[in-house]
């Protein structure tokens, strides 16, 4: 299939008739150049696919008509969007609170210039949900692309095959071998490795007899859940903890300026943590094919994805298992462990909605017995609700960039190519127009209960378009299989007299000590009323 793009200097779409802030959102910018069709799907024989050939840029490989000699005129003619209300220092405010730096950044406006760097491309600030899904989904079309970071660390630590650091369409290529990994089938058979890993570590808090820093507790929790599916078994604790120790230097690398490789720098070690790491994947790669070979069924994500074939025939490579594996075990941790630890702090918070749960799983539980599939999870509407409300109110990916990989227009303003388009998710999630008239500051997973609350609205906690979270369907299960058995087992009580900080998400400066302790097994059965978490 290809798509083609009618490549009008209008390329970037509002939605049309869009009424943004007052002022209407032009859909088509009379102003044609010849249409050019752009290749967004993914084959083997495009260039270098395959042998993954990426140092090329996006714009080299696709782009030769927004040069600056030849703009627009109708593009020209628009104005820059105004100034950010806030000054250039505080920007800095977007690594402590970014909703706060959000927020007055925009002030009235729906889409704001940063203030200029020097040697730094201009930023606009998009403030719309409409804005932010065109660019999300622009790249799509070839009209944005993944922001280069600003960081020399991402790609040497990353590594060039990482889904992260390729563009399109080398991206969708590898996403499309990569994804089967996560479908609802895939995901179901690893559900009964999830309820054991998860089960285990609630066991071990109520077993502890005194409180747990709960933060801590489910960085671990969610790390050796996601070695257990992604690895498809189990392994030795000292294993588990040789590779958290690993991860945490790995990832500490990112942004351990200056960025030089020398064995007593953090960011040497960062590289050779990371080479441990690839090393260790490597054994379960080499160990998974043989498998394969042999005609046995490979467990996990691996098992999928060293099944992975394209329409040549090809495999995936070496490299682009190794990155894609550092990835999704990197991506697919303290996400899930810094949303359970928000989730714990709400729940605390809100004895109510413990109340409801609890009544979820009694239901449930009445009518499939204990045991948890895929199937009985989706029937699981309120906790899968809870989870939303948290990520609304306390997402961990603030904010994502992409760039202008061409001219175009937005809501009336002109977008110079290689402009930086910072996508403000948390901001646009609590200005989601559904829920402005209903309490938006208050804790309510109600309010994803309705159809209209079903839709994705201005939520986009995992993204949107096609760098949507590849783990998404991971991550729900995840934390419904969690609290399923939160709700059927066990009490606690949690301290949330606490400052929270920004990291990956906001996380409790006291590590949320958390006393858990088992609730009497007929509540387990459903046939004793159920009672609000201690508080
Ligand atoms: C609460 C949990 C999670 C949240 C909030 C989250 C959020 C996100 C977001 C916002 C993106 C998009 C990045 C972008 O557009 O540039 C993303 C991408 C990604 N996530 Fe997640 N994620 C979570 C859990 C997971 C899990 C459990 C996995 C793996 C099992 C995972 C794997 C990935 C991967 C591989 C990508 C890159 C996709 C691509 O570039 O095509 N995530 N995630």
């Amino acid at each position: 299939m290809q798509t083609g793009l009618n490549n009008r200097c209008a390329g970037l779409r509002a939605p049309q008739g869009t009424l943004i802030r007052g002022q209407a959102a032009a859909a088509v910018v009379p102003c044609s150049r010849p249409a050019r069709r752009v290749q967004i799907v993914a084959r083997a024989a495009d260039a270098n696919l395959h042998s993954g050939n990426s140092s090329q840029s996006f714009d080299e490989q696709h782009d030769s008509s927004s040069s600056s000699s030849g703009k627009c005129p109708f593009l020209a003619a628009l104005p820059a969007p105004p100034p950010a209300q806030n000054a250039w220092w505080r920007r800095l405010q977007q690594l402590f609170s970014p909703a706060d730096y959000q927020k007055e950044a925009l002030g009235p406006h729906s889409v704001v210039a940063a203030p200029a760097q020097m040697m730094m491309p201009p930023q606009y600030v998009l403030g719309t949900a409409d804005m932010v899904k065109t660019a999300f989904a622009g790249e799509a079309e070839g009209l944005t692309t993944v922001a280069p970071s600003g960081l020399m660390s991402s790609r040497s630590l990353l590594g060039d095959q990482s889904l992260l650091m390729l563009p399109e369409p080398q991206h969708k290529y590898l996403r499309n071998l990569i994804m089967p990994a996560f479908t609802n089938e895939a995901i179901e058979r690893l559900v009964p490795r999830m309820e054991a890993v998860l089960q285990r570590y609630l066991d071990a808090w109520a077993d502890a007899g005194a409180p747990v820093k709960a933060h801590n507790e489910l960085r671990h929790m969610t790390f050796e859940f996601i070695v257990a599916v992604v690895l498809g078994r189990d392994y030795p604790e000292a294993t588990i903890s040789r590779l958290s120790g690993l991860y945490t230097t790995w990832a500490g690398g990112l942004l351990a300026w200056p960025f030089i490789d020398l064995p007593w720098t953090p960011f040497g070690k960062a590289v050779a943590a990371k080479q441990q790491l690839l090393d260790f994947f490597q054994a379960a790669v080499d160990e998974a094919r043989l498998q394969l070979a042999a005609g046995h069924a490979v467990p996990g994500i691996l098992g999928s994805l060293v099944s992975a074939v394209d329409e040549q025939g090809n495999r995936l490579t070496d490299a682009q298992l190794g990155d894609n594996l550092l990835l999704i075990m990197l991506a697919g941790h303290d996400t899930s462990s810094t949303t359970l630890t928000n989730v714990m702090a709400d729940l605390q918070s809100n004895p109510r909605v413990v109340e409801r749960l609890r009544q979820e799983q009694q239901a449930v539980v009445a009518k499939h017995g204990s045991r948890i599939t895929g199937a009985i999870l989706k029937e699981m509407t309120y906790a899968d609700a809870v989870i939303r409300e948290t990520l609304r109110l306390h997402n961990v990916v603030s904010g994502l960039m992409r760039q202008a990989a061409k001219d175009f227009e937005l809501g009336g303003y002109s977008v110079p190519k290689g402009t930086v388009l910072y996508l403000p998710v948390t901001h646009v999630g609590l200005q989601d127009p559904r829920f402005l008239e209903q309490h938006p500051e208050a804790y309510a997973p109600e309010r994803f209960m309705t159809p209209e609350g079903q839709k994705p609205g201005a939520q986009m906690p995992f993204g949107h378009g096609p760098r949507f979270c590849a783990g998404y369907a991971v991550a729900m299960a995840e934390m419904k299989v969690f609290l399923a058995l939160l709700a059927r087992g066990y009490d606690f009580d949690a301290d949330t007299n606490t400052q929270w900080r920004q990291e990956i998400g906001r996380v409790p400066a006291n590590g949320l000590p958390m006393t858990v302790s088992r609730r009497p097994a007929a509540v387990v059965a459903g046939a004793a009323p159920a009672a609000a978490a201690r508080r």
